[in-house]
């Protein structure tokens, strides 16, 4: 299964033009299901963008952070943040520049950081533009905006951090390396509403397919398929804030950067609901064309879904827990990273493991 690539929105522009005549509404309408069935199975899309208003920020940004990581590291750390998360640190063998808008926390310079700030509009335009698309859907057929009130408003009104985030990223050549930095390549879910990603670099970013996608053999887990990027082209993940919101219609896309390739920079903004977001599935699916088949969610405030979502948590390996919430059962699958890798090549034990997998498998 090839990831697909999506001129959406068609057009040029980041949403629906109001002018558009009937046979733009048409293809709109058709982009719009496609856009919801990709975003079901593999769980990504890759968006073609034709407005070159759009990319511009996004390959002004990318410059200015190929340009940054290249800066010795003292001076890189000069934008290292107080606020955890934020700002420039080397976790896990990568290197990371991740920006809040509005956060005023951090110590990039003034250049750097309003080139961030670009980047972010645009992504989060998008994203919401996707939401809109997905919820306009024949299959989905809910009210543009009913995900809306779920997000924050522009931060700019308020003057609030912004609850999404951009990292910006560099992975290492990895033959430049000592050892393997595992972690910086480590297959994982996001926590948000949808993953927007951009890179020049055409390879790196891989999705797992759902099992029997690849043409495998269809056994056990799903093949890793590379995602298509490279100018002009942003690739959409979904994350587990979506997939509970759509009650299970969408999954989250389990994904990595592909270990062993060139040095890379990308761009990755998480789109995420407001921090006091009550998210109700049943609510938001209430005059929806499909229902999930399996039940229903109940709400939840964003802290206790992330509460469910944590990504690291002191389990033992492969280890498995579930969970009830409400009318859904999800099992937790603690997974070993990094492929097939053993836990001692990567350097952990029992006890400090890790993540993955959130399945709603009814009640
Ligand atoms: O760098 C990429 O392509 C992906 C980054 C990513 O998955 C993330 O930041 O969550
Ligand atoms: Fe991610």
């Amino acid at each position: 299964m090839a990831i697909t690539v999506l001129r959406f929105p068609p057009g040029g522009g980041l949403d629906l033009e109001l002018s558009a005549s009937d046979a733009e509404i048409h293809e709109y309408s058709e982009r719009c299901s496609k856009l919801l069935h990709l975003l079901q199975r593999p769980g990504v899309v890759v968006l073609e963008l034709e407005d070159d208003s759009a990319w511009a920020p996004l390959k002004a940004c990318l410059k200015r952070c190929d340009s940054f990581f290249s800066l010795d590291r003292p001076i890189k750390e000069k934008a290292s943040s107080s606020v955890p998360g934020e700002g420039f640190s080397r976790p896990n063998g990568k290197e990371l520049l991740a920006f809040r808008r509005f956060s005023g926390a951090s110590g990039l310079a003034a250049g750097n950081a309003q080139s961030l700030d670009g980047a972010c509009r645009v992504l989060d335009s998008l994203g919401r533009s996707v939401l809109r698309g997905v919820s306009r859907s024949a299959e989905l057929d809910i009210h543009a905006e009913q995900l809306s009130p779920l997000l924050e408003e522009d931060p700019q009104l308020r003057r609030r951090p912004s609850a999404s985030i951009l990292r910006a990223s560099c992975y290492p050549d990895v033959a430049e390396e000592e050892g393997p930095p595992a972690l910086a390549f480590a297959a994982h879910h996001d926590r948000g509403v949808l993953t927007l990603v951009a890179s020049n670099q055409t390879g790196g970013l891989q999705v797992q397919l759902p099992p029997g996608a690849g043409g495998g053999g269809g056994e056990g887990v799903g093949e890793w398929a590379d995602v298509p990027l490279g100018p002009g082209r942003v690739a959409v993940l979904v994350g587990f804030s979506l997939s509970y919101a759509l009650g299970g219609l969408v999954r989250p896309a389990l994904h990595r950067v592909a270990p062993g390739g060139p040095r890379r920079v990308s761009l990755a903004y998480e789109l995420c609901f407001r921090p006091g977001a009550r998210i109700d599935p049943a609510e938001v699916l209430r005059e929806a064309a499909t229902a999930p088949e399996r039940p229903v969610g109940r709400p939840l405030y964003l802290s206790e879904l992330m509460a469910l979502f944590e990504t690291t948590h002191p389990v033992s390996i492969n280890g498995k827990r579930s969970l009830d919430v409400g009318a859904c059962r999800f099992l937790f699958e603690w997974r070993r990273i990094g492929g097939n890798s053993t836990p001692e090549e990567l350097g952990l034990k029992d006890g400090n493991v890790i993540i993955v997998v959130m399945e709603q498998v009814g009640s």
